[in-house]
């Protein structure tokens, strides 16, 4: 399977109250992958959540990402994206085998991409790219650094961080394979929107 269009990644925050009505209208307009990123501990609500997701995911033939957590993804036979202090990629793939998605947070350092790719990971993620609501202290990242990465790795790449319709063209034409995003999709006033904004995404792929 290609990796490439959008990344919609939730928020427990901005989608209360209207969690799985919001997922399926970016679903309904097309997602490559999705992220059920939920930063709390409440384990037996992540699980709920993390399992409701998953069902919707096989509707709309999307693969599921879960955020931090190897062991939710292994129990539900998903894959995983880790950041640079959520454990090591080689015992996740270990436990999540060989087909499973698994993503790594690499900031804008190409060295810690490249430790990735050798590692196992299935795309590296780079950014934030803008101003982002959701994470506003995430470490920047600059479009050379998506040339230089464009050159020397062989692997999707993703890109985070502020991503609207108004920002993404650049992201694509400097080699960008995923556009992750939270706000500049989920921060819609209406499922319609979303719906319209999933399908705007993935038309920047398309020229
Ligand atoms: C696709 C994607 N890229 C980057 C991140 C950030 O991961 P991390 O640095 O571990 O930060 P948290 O999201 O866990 O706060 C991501 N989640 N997804
Ligand atoms: C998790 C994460 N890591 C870097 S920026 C970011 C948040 C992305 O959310 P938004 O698209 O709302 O800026
Ligand atoms: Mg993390």
């Amino acid at each position: 399977m290609k990796l490439r269009g959008l990344y919609a990644i939730t928020d427990s925050q901005l989608l209360a109250g209207k969690f799985l009505s919001y997922v399926e209208a970016a679903l309904e307009g097309g997602v490559t992958l999705l992220q059920y990123r939920d930063k709390s501990s409440d384990e037996a609500r992540r699980l709920r959540e993390a399992q409701a997701l998953r069902d919707l995911c096989e509707r709309y033939k999307t693969r599921l990402i879960i955020n931090d957590d190897a062991e939710l993804a292994a129990r539900l036979n998903v894959g995983v994206h880790l950041g640079q202090t959520d454990g090591p990629l080689t015992p996740a793939r270990a436990l999540l085998g060989r087909q499973a998605i698994i993503g790594s947070t690499c900031h804008g350092q190409l060295e810690l991409a490249e430790q990735a790719a050798k590692e196992g990971a299935s795309y590296v993620a780079f950014g934030r790219f803008f101003n982002s609501n959701t994470k506003p202290g995430a470490p920047t990242c600059s479009l050379e650094l998506l040339d230089q990465a464009r050159s020397k790795l062989h692997l999707p790449i993703c890109a985070i961080g502020g991503i609207t319709l108004d920002n993404a063209a650049p992201l694509v034409a400097h080699g960008v394979d995923l556009l992750a995003v939270v706000h500049g999709l989920f921060g819609a006033q209406s499922t319609a929107e979303v719906t319209r904004r999933a399908r705007a995404f993935n038309e920047l792929f398309k020229s």
